[in-house]
């Protein structure tokens, strides 16, 4: 079935038709189309509509023995037709999210190299410097929108993945698609290709990227400016998305160019979103604020900070001073809670420590006595470092706090500081618990309990298609936090008293839409958009949504 919207006229034809993987019907050209575009004894015989296509795609993923299989036959069906790749994602949601993105992405990155097949998005070497503006104009989509670009530094938890990083930006475009509805024609994955630190996949004789030692910081500076000032010069208009930079380059980078161009880094502005969101979420269940709660956050990088930052804003907007915001936000890393005395913070860093003051009676200031003595309600990790919420640290603070709240947010699962079913275990099922990779319900005394997966997948296509409807210049603060919001009221928990603390991820088009209405909206009242009203807004962000279905195609002579 093709879909009664007008026709599209086509250059191509032959061979190259049916490598266009934007274009690309395989046997469900019509025998019109086949006529007119020279494809007659290039397919099978018979006509075929799209159900029948996925009848058969289906099948043949349930017969994958393995995630990374499953991942791989996604991935193969993504680069020949993407109308039926998206098509089979969106019918297979909840079971595909899992193996497009994460966790399962987290492996194909590691085995990026030996699972190599076709060509997807750029790979822009570092010695390629002088050719920026061709390899953009090489890009054989005209207009981009949305570019996500990685240096493969810090993947997921997983640490420096040299160019198989390129995974994460083609999974969470497949997300802007399939959750956001924007068109896989309008996006681009990038990977920055600045060498590797990790010295298995330089003495790996199947390594595909540059065989070189990551750049120093300089000519990283002057590398990564380049590329900005060319993305410019091709689509100015364009919403960047910084993905899995290590935590030296995240936080500069996007101070650097957010006044530059319309970007934002997913890892430190999507994550503290869509945590501030679950977080209000968990304090509107409880009918209690967040300016009620004592947080800790274990992890002091770009992403934890990020989170922090946004948390004491949000708790601000509830009216409390920012001094006080700020009492109440802990933040433990290496060396224990961080307080001013300590050498090694970058400035981000410092804003959230604690006069050294507060520990001078303490026990030391390492996690467990910081949640002894802090007493928190609300435990976050973000730090990639498997079970450091041991039983010892959950009971302690559940000794302290009758229902707390706790996030084991790192990916993917291999690296969760905690498993929901240990944590409700220990805190005889009291806990309220969301994670960042996905989790199956825990059976507690009988009882199903959800875990929601508080991952910056519920934020980041729906900022994508706010953006990209309303044409916004940028991606300010009160955006994000006016998604967090938009998450929090679409909280089951909240919504009906029962369920997980966010909805389900087979709503997740709905919510992504509501998250872009409000996003735009926000947009427009601070002028970074031009304004319309509601219904207008409305109409725009639906003629934004792409549809995987088939259009008619009619020949267009060159
Ligand atoms: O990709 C994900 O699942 C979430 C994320 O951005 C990260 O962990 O870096
Ligand atoms: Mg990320």
């Amino acid at each position: 079935m093709t879909t009664s919207k007008r026709p599209l006229y086509i250059p191509y034809a032959g061979p190259t038709l049916l490598e266009m993987p934007l274009l690309n019907k395989g046997s469900a050209f019509t025998q019109e189309e086949r006529l007119a575009f020279n494809l007659i004894g290039l397919l099978p015989q018979d006509e075929e509509t799209i159900e029948d296509q996925l009848k058969r795609a289906y099948r043949q993923y349930q017969q994958c023995g393995t995630d990374l299989e499953r991942h791989i036959y996604l991935r193969a069906i993504q680069d020949d037709n993407e109308t039926l790749y998206f098509r089979l994602v969106s019918d297979h949601l909840e079971e595909m999210l899992p193996i497009i993105y994460t966790p399962t992405v987290g492996k194909a990155c590691q085995e990026f190299s030996n699972i190599y097949r076709n060509h997807r998005g750029l790979f822009i070497n570092y010695s390629d410097r002088e050719h920026m503006d061709d390899i953009l104009r090489s890009a054989t989509k005209g207009n981009v929108q949305v570019i996500v670009v990685t240096d493969g530094e810090r993947i997921l938890g997983l640490g420096d993945q040299g160019i198989g990083g390129m995974g994460i930006p083609i999974g969470k475009l497949a997300l802007y698609t399939a959750c956001g509805g924007i068109s896989p024609a309008y996006t681009l994955p990038i990977t920055l290709d600045v060498g590797t630190n990790n010295q298995a996949l330089l003495d790996d004789p199947m390594y595909m990227g540059w065989r070189h030692k990551r750049v120093s910081q300089d000519e990283y500076n002057a590398f990564v400016d380049e590329f900005i000032a060319a993305v410019k010069r091709r689509w100015p208009n364009v919403l960047l998305q910084f993905e899995d930079f290590a935590q030296a380059n995240a936080v500069p980078l996007l101070e650097r160019y957010r006044d530059e161009l319309c970007c934002f880094n997913d890892d430190v502005q999507g994550t503290a979103s869509v945590v501030v969101g679950t977080l209000m979420a968990a304090c509107q269940a409880r009918q209690q604020t967040l300016a009620d709660q004592r947080v800790v956050f274990v992890g002091g990088g770009s992403a934890g900070c990020g989170i922090a930052e946004q948390t004491v804003v949000a708790m601000q907007a509830e009216g409390i001073s920012e001094a006080a915001a700020r009492a109440r936000v802990f933040m433990v890393d290496r060396e224990g809670l961080m307080t001013t005395d300590q050498d090694w913070h970058r400035d981000f860093q410092h804003r959230l420590a604690h006069d050294a003051s507060l520990v001078a009676e303490w026990d030391g200031q390492g996690l467990e006595e910081t949640i002894a003595q802090v007493k928190p309600t609300v435990l976050i990790g973000v730090c990639g470092q498997k079970g450091i919420f041991t039983e010892r640290v959950v009971r302690t603070m559940h000794s302290g706090c009758e229902n707390p709240v706790i996030f084991p947010l790192s990916n993917p699962t291999s690296q969760a500081e905690a498993v929901p079913e240990d944590i409700l275990n220990w805190t005889d099922g009291q806990a309220l618990v969301a994670t960042g990779s996905p989790f199956e319900p825990v059976v507690y005394n009988g009882r199903s309990i959800p875990i929601a997966q508080c991952n910056n997948a519920y934020i980041f296509p729906g900022i994508g298609l706010g953006v990209v409807a309303a044409k916004a210049s940028r991606v300010t603060d009160e955006m994000l936090m006016s998604a967090s919001r938009a998450l929090a009221r679409e909280a089951p928990l909240v919504k009906d008293g029962k369920g997980a603390l966010l909805p389900p991820l087979s709503r997740i088009r709905e919510i992504s839409m509501a998250i872009a209405f409000e996003v735009a909206a926000q947009a427009q009242h601070q002028d970074v958009a031009l304004k319309t009203d509601g219904t207008k807004l409305r109409e725009i962000i639906q003629r934004n949504c792409w549809e995987p279905e088939y259009r008619a195609y009619r020949r267009r002579s060159v």
